[in-house]
């Protein structure tokens, strides 16, 4: 049997690390939120202790809560999978389509070497079999952002298989302790992705963009073994990172790159799984989780109510916070008619790929994969940065996750690190809770913050050498981001922020502030340990927060006892 021919074709370019949204982090249990017809609070879900979970009353049925994604990626290539189209988000509609894009009869698919290389790639770093020989079939349906009436996809066998994806949940006491659970993964298999319809409500038609039409797709199909929003939406969060730190896919969820269907049943414990729904085309983690938590209990409910669940497709409506059933083409999973739905692809040969012990003597380096040599160059993946982090640095793992949440802020923490000599704690701190903060307050992007690493390096040394304090410290960081160029010494000297070194004019103040406050002082000697704090704040007041609270402390005690 031939492999394929494969059309070669550069690596797209995308190193950077995921932003992450947050804001379901916190995200309340399916047994929260409810707002369909069904009676609130009647039944309970069994689930994982991370989440808010009321306690089952006697007599009352425990439900279990099961979930599966099936996870789209778009793979990062500049060109389609079985055409040589460009792929850019956002050209101009019909803009990058080719004649077989468009299904021109006599058209021909060629395979996209680079696809073939990020589906082994990201099937390696998420521990799965790769299958040496796989097969494409297509799929039919008919829509009319299709033209082929079919998708090309791997119905069969697929190319990588039973792998496993580790994903991380902080809980307890402040998110403190992080929880690793793992989900397996059936398989990734490539396919095309297809059009888009637009729909313009005012004149009443739609409109067919074929663009996206054989852009090439990783399905990643995650076995049924999470239990909430929570769990998925934290899985695809550590997916998105782990394909954009492979390059496989920019797997921006905003921009459509990592769309994820969710398929949720309820059952009771010990008994076989419920019939499942699936929630289609989710494109924000906080979406995801909600979507999911909502439709557990929205089964619960209807099971409870004595009605049936319907193996059917849904859409989660964000605006109202329910899932909704599809009307459109997704709205029949009948697959009455599976036979005809999938037959095996004629126009492409079996894909073979090789290790070096198969490879072929004298094999065109150019026309073979060598899954070998992929694995080879298989970069750190996240879970094996945010390890070093810790080792390194001494950091908390939650500040580990924290670090590669942001997009760009890994990197700018790393530079800080290089050119500072303050403890790597004292950098993740300012890091993440100062400059972190400034840049949600003004929404900004890492790269798009005025204050650079190396300032902020220079901010933190004029710290560490006991130049300014660290209320002084802040003030500059503040100034920095309003006037631009400026340097901290610069602020500092303008502002006239450094620390007294005159020990005996600091004596004189605490003299002085001692005298005034008699009542605090008499505090302070009775043994009320406020008292002393209170007199610290009194002359860093008098000081203009120019003086180091450690000395001032010192030459009070002193005073004290003399
Ligand atoms: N009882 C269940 N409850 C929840 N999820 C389930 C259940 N059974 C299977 N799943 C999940 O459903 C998904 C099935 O995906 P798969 O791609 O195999 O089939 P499909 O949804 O029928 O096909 P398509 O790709 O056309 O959507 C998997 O993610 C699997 O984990
Ligand atoms: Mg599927
Ligand atoms: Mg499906």
């Amino acid at each position: 049997m031939a492999a394929p021919m494969l059309r070669g074709c550069c690596l797209g370019r995308c190193w950077a690390l995921a932003c992450i949204d947050s804001s379901s982090r916190h995200g309340r249990g399916a047994a929260t939120g409810f707002t369909s017809s069904g009676k609130r609070g009647q039944s309970f879900v069994a689930q994982q202790p991370l989440l808010t979970a009321q306690k089952s009353r006697k007599g009352e049925h425990k439900w279990a809560a099961v979930v599966g994604l099936e996870i789209h990626a778009q793979i990062a290539s500049n060109s389609k999978l079985f055409s040589g189209s460009q792929v850019h988000f956002a050209a101009p509609p019909n803009s990058l389509v080719s004649f077989f894009d468009a299904s021109l009869p006599g058209t021909l698919p060629v395979l996209n070497r680079r696809c073939v290389e990020a589906a082994v790639m990201t099937g390696l770093a998420l521990n799965c079999h790769i299958n040496k020989k796989s097969l494409f079939d297509r799929k039919h349906y008919f829509y009319a952002d299709l033209p082929a009436g079919y998708q090309i996809t791997q119905q069969r066998l697929p190319i990588a298989v039973n792998g496993s994806l580790a994903y991380s949940v902080c809980v307890g006491k402040k998110w403190r302790q992080v929880i690793t659970k793992t989900v397996r993964i059936k398989q990734i298999q490539l396919e095309q992705d297809s059009g888009k319809s637009l729909h313009d409500e005012l004149r009443s038609q739609t409109l067919i963009d074929l663009n996206r039409a054989g852009v090439g797709l990783l399905e990643v199909v995650l076995e049924p073994d999470m239990s909430c929003g929570e769990e998925a939406a934290t899985a695809v969060r550590e997916l998105q990172l782990i394909l954009q730190a492979l390059g496989t896919s920019q797997a921006n969820m905003a921009e459509g790159q990592l769309r994820v269907d969710a398929n949720i049943s309820v059952h009771h414990p010990g008994e076989p799984l419920g019939v499942r729904t699936e929630v289609k085309n989710l494109n924000s983690a906080r979406f995801l989780a909600r979507a999911i938590d909502y439709e557990i209990q929205r089964q619960i409910n209807e099971l409870e109510n004595g009605c049936e669940i319907l193996n059917e497709t849904r859409s989660f409506d964000y605006k109202l916070g329910c899932t909704v059933p599809m009307r459109d083409k997704e709205g029949k999973q009948d697959y009455r008619w599976l036979l005809l739905l999938f037959m095996p692809e004629p126009n492409l040969p079996p894909l073979l790929l090789y290790d070096t012990a198969s490879l072929p003597a004298g094999a065109d380096p150019q026309q073979v994969i060598n899954i070998d040599r992929i694995q080879e160059q298989l970069p750190e993946l996240p879970s094996e940065t945010r390890e070093k982090l810790i080792q390194q640095y001494g950091i908390l793992p939650e500040h580990s996750f924290a670090l590669l949440n942001e997009v760009g802020l890994l990197e700018f923490f790393q530079n800080v690190i290089k050119e500072t000599r303050a403890e790597p704690k004292k950098v993740t701190s300012w890091v993440l809770n100062i400059f972190l903060g400034f840049l949600k307050q003004r929404n900004l992007a890492v790269n798009e913050s005025p204050v650079t690493p190396s300032v902020l390096a220079e901010l933190l040394n004029l710290l560490d050498r006991k130049v300014i304090s660290s209320a002084a410290a802040k003030q500059v960081f503040e100034e920095l981001w309003r006037s631009k160029g400026k340097t901290p010494s610069q602020i500092v000297s303008e502002r006239k922020l450094e620390l007294m070194q005159d020990e005996e004019a600091l004596e004189r103040v605490c003299h002085a502030v001692m005298e005034g406050h008699p009542q605090v002082v008499m505090d302070t000697k009775r043994g009320n340990p406020r008292a002393i704090n209170k007199l610290i704040g009194l002359v860093r007041k008098v000081t203009h927060n120019r003086a180091d609270p450690t000395v001032i402390k010192e030459i009070l005690e002193k005073q004290l006892s003399s």
